[in-house]
């Protein structure tokens, strides 16, 4: 498999703060991949010097492909309109509009307004808009949908997961957990300026493991255990409570999420 991008020994500082100290990772064709981290790790510092739009001071980068780039605080003119927008990068990048792609981002309905008047979502869907208009085969993703309610995530995710079955590689940041394991071939994780973890989300539950928590509501009120073997520990559980003759109203199973294995990792490594 060829890769998109390979990074090398990146490293960057901001005067004496070191950022990035020897990133190492690769990007394969037609994937989603996801840099994840707290604030300040560093995720859009690595993405906008993989997009050349920031010097770097050590380092080897390769990329396979044009690039498509929708950047974390992209902003336009107040009055200018999306159809406006959609024409002047189409001019700039010397390429044909799609249509078909304006529509499934819904930009034609959105002919009337200017810049200002649209919703964050709104936005978010015009500037994806604007990164695709060269047909791109990688496509940078700055947090795409920060901000958007749980429809405009949705639909959003919806069309990301379009362009990787076009067969484009994607590669975003993100502090959403839950966007990540929903969405995300692979993932690495920055912390202190290196990946601490890079591999699957399978790969990552397999590392950390999963950790269940059971919330049983019974007439005596909640109570909260852990567990590693849910169904053991349920049935353990249930049988107590029989026996007892206390009555179970409701039972609800808390899986853990992603973000509690990555503050795991981000924690050991901190150790
Ligand atoms: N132009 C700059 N000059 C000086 N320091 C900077 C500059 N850009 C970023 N930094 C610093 O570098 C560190 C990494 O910033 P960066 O924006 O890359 O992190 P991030 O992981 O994308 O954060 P966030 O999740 O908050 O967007 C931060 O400590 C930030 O303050």
């Amino acid at each position: 498999m060829s890769y998109a991008i390979q990074v090398d020994g990146l490293k960057k500082s901001y005067g004496e703060h070191m950022v990035l100290n020897g990133l190492n990772f690769h990007v394969e064709q037609g994937e989603i991949f996801a840099l994840l981290g707290v604030n300040g790790a560093g995720k859009t510092t690595a993405l906008e010097i993989i997009e050349n739009l920031r010097k770097y001071d050590e380092g080897r980068i390769a990329v396979n492909g044009r690039v498509g780039i929708q950047l974390q605080s992209a902003s336009l003119p107040d009055h200018i309109k999306p159809m406006e927008a959609v024409r002047l990068f189409a001019k700039w990048n010397r390429a044909q509009i799609d249509p078909s792609m304006l529509a499934a981002l819904g930009i034609n309905e959105l002919a009337k307004k200017q810049y200002t008047e649209l919703s964050t979502g709104q936005k978010r869907r015009l500037h994806l808009a604007l990164s695709l208009i060269s047909d791109p085969d990688i496509v940078f993703l700055d947090e795409p949908t920060a901000g958007l309610d749980v429809e405009g995530r949705v639909s959003l995710h919806d069309q990301i997961r379009k362009l990787k079955a076009q067969g484009k590689t994607i590669v975003l940041a993100s502090h959403d957990m839950a966007e990540v394991e929903n969405l995300c071939d692979r993932i690495a994780i920055l912390n202190d300026g290196a990946i601490v973890f890079m591999g699957t989300v399978m790969e990552l539950t397999a590392r950390v493991g999963r950790h269940y928590k059971l919330h049983i509501e019974t007439e005596q009120g909640e109570a909260c255990f852990e567990a590693d073997n849910i169904g053991d520990t349920m049935l353990t559980l249930l049988e107590e409570y029989k026996r007892k003759g206390v009555e179970v109203l409701d039972i609800k199973i808390d899986r853990g999420t992603l973000e509690q294995h990555f503050i795991d990792i981000a924690r050991r490594n901190g150790e």
